[in-house]
Parts: C-alpha cells; sequence; structure tokens
C-alpha cells in the first residue's frame, strides 16, 4: 500500500450530519486510497450508517466536504455516488432471490444483440468474472434463493466489479455467515483490496477487521476517535477508542447534541477549548515514518 505517495480516491472532510437536533457525525474527516481496506469500527450508535449512506449518496452532508480522486463532490441521490465509482454492499445485498446468477450480475447492464438480451454472452461473462473467486457457485444459472450466504455476497461482491466501481463500501458483509463462509468472504474483500480497489469495511468483528484491513477507522458518538494502521496498532488500543473514545477530540464546542447521549457535551470539554490532535493527519505521520 503506498497511501503517502498517491492521491486518495476518496477524501471526507470535516463531514457533519444533523438529523434535526441529532448531530450523527461530526467532523469526520479521513482518506481512503486506492489499493487499502480501511475498516469502520464503533459502537452501536457510533455513525457508521450514517457515513456509509452519506458516502453512497443517500444522505446529503450538512457540513463538510468529499472528494473523489481529488475532485469536489456532491451526491443528491445514490446514483451520483456510483457515477463517481462508489458502490455500496448493504446487509441486504440487493439481489433479486427469483432471478438466476448472471442476471443479478448484470441488472441494469444486460448485454443486447438488437432488441433482445444477450443470454449467452452473460452466461460467459458471469462464469468469467465468478471463476477467480475463492466461493465457487453451482452455477451461474442458479436463482439466487438457492445459494448460501457466502456464495450471495460474492454476487453482490462481483456485481461492483461488474459496475467497475473502484470504491467499494461494505456493511457487515459476515454478519449471517458461518466461520468459513466469512473467512471465504474476507478473502474476497482483499482480492478486491489486491485489484487496485479502495475498500471500506463495517464491521463489529475486531478479529476479522486484524485479519482483513491495512487501516482502522474507530468512530465514537459521531466522531472519529482514532485512525490507525493495523500494523501499528493493538487490539488493546483499538478497543479502548471504541469503548472510551479519543477523550482530546470530544469536546463541544456549539452545544448541539451529539448522537447517542440526546444531550449535550457527551464528553468532558477540554478546559482550554482548544483544538486537539488530529487523528488523520497523526496516522499520515506515523504511516510517512
Ligand atoms: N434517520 C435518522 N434520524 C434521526 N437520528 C438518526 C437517524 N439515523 C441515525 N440517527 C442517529 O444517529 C446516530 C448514529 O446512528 P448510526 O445508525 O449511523 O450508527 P451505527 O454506528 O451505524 O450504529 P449500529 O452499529 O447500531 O448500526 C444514532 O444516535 C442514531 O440514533
Amino acid at each position: 500500500m503506498t497511501e503517502t505517495t498517491t492521491a486518495p480516491l476518496l477524501s471526507a472532510q470535516g463531514v457533519g450530519k444533523l438529523f434535526g437536533h441529532v448531530r450523527a457525525l461530526r467532523d469526520v474527516s479521513f482518506d481512503l486510497h486506492a489499493g487499502e481496506v480501511l475498516a469502520v469500527l464503533g459502537d452501536n450508535g457510533a455513525g457508521k450508517s450514517t457515513l456509509i449512506k452519506a458516502l453512497s449518496g443517500v444522505y446529503d452532508l450538512t457540513e463538510g466536504r468529499l472528494r473523489v480522486r481529488g475532485e469536489d463532490v456532491s451526491f443528491g441521490k445514490p446514483a451520483d455516488a456510483t457515477a463517481r465509482g462508489i458502490a455500496t454492499v448493504y446487509q441486504d445485498l440487493a439481489l433479486v432471490d427469483t432471478r438466476d446468477v448472471a442476471a443479478n450480475l448484470f441488472l441494469g447492464r444486460e448485454f443486447r444483440r438488437g432488441p433482445f438480451v444477450d443470454r449467452r454472452r452473460m452466461y460467459r461473462e458471469a462464469e468469467r468474472i465468478l471463476d477467480g473467486f475463492t466461493i465457487k457457485l453451482p452455477s451461474v444459472r442458479v436463482p439466487i434463493y438457492l445459494l448460501s450466504g457466502g456464495q450471495r455476497q460474492a454476487v453482490a461482491i462481483a456485481r461492483v466489479l461488474v459496475g467497475g466501481a473502484d470504491i467499494v463500501i461494505m456493511d457487515e458483509p459476515t454478519a449471517a455467515l458461518g466461520v468459513q463462509e466469512s473467512e471465504r468472504v474476507l478473502r474476497l474483500v482483499r482480492d478486491l483490496r489486491d485489484a487496485g480497489k479502495a475498500v471500506i469495511l463495517i464491521s463489529h468483528n475486531l478479529q476479522q477487521v486484524w485479519q482483513t484491513a491495512d487501516r482502522i477507522m474507530v468512530m465514537h458518538l459521531g466522531r472519529v476517535a482514532g485512525i490507525r494502521r493495523r500494523a501499528d496498532s493493538t487490539v488493546e488500543e483499538i478497543v479502548k477508542l471504541i469503548v472510551y473514545g479519543d477523550p482530546d477530540t470530544e469536546r463541544d464546542p456549539d452545544g448541539a447534541p451529539d448522537a447517542g447521549t440526546g444531550e449535550a457535551g457527551a464528553a468532558p470539554d477540554r478546559p482550554d477549548g482548544g483544538t486537539a490532535h488530529d487523528p488523520v493527519k497523526d496516522t499520515d505521520r506515523r504511516a510517512a515514518s
């Protein structure tokens, strides 16, 4: 991974999201590079879902800015994020259960020959794409409802490749899977990374994060509690960030209620009101050293 020498594919700067008076995200800043897996960890209500929905165009931002390949972007709808090469694989996978694997892979992007769908080409292409996957499917002609959870994940991931996305957001891809299938799906996530994609992996499972992520971003009460290179961190450090956040950053300059607390000032105010360290820059410094 070359995070300090290449420009980020995706960059969030001071991103915030208010729902009424509840601040679900506050001053979220991070970079995401091609060929890396950034895991996003955090307790319930930390802001993970809100963040991925903001990155995938479901929510607009209240504050801050997003840049994709160095360009400022503003997403009014999910199609805007898709057009910028961002694909999100949600837990429900959004597959059509009654249709076969190939049809799901090319949903909305069917090959055509004249007025007709070119099924033969779709099957051929589907087989080609899935051929290198560690999760094997019985056939590209089986309907989705006959597949296991891991096989369905594989189809959803393959669909990302078909769409040509280079920024892939995965929401708890192993949440419903057993141990073996989880291992295989995590291998697919690493394969995406090795193919040069930038991957955001939302997870509650620290062990899986350790197996898969290059960097870890911990969220706490809507803020970034810290970003660490996995190789430079410890499970203890990450758990502490998940549970307690970073007391230096958790001040409340404007009194808006923090997510998860419903009241102002989730963490003690800094007496000097000063600016705490920037976890992203800290990480970049560590990465550069
Ligand atoms: N549509 C909404 N309207 C109001 N508040 C919301 C909305 N969506 C999220 N929130 C609040 O924003 C905060 C962050 O929620 P979010 O769902 O992003 O957290 P999360 O880290 O994904 O949690 P979980 O792991 O439980 O899914 C929570 O306090 C939540 O109640």
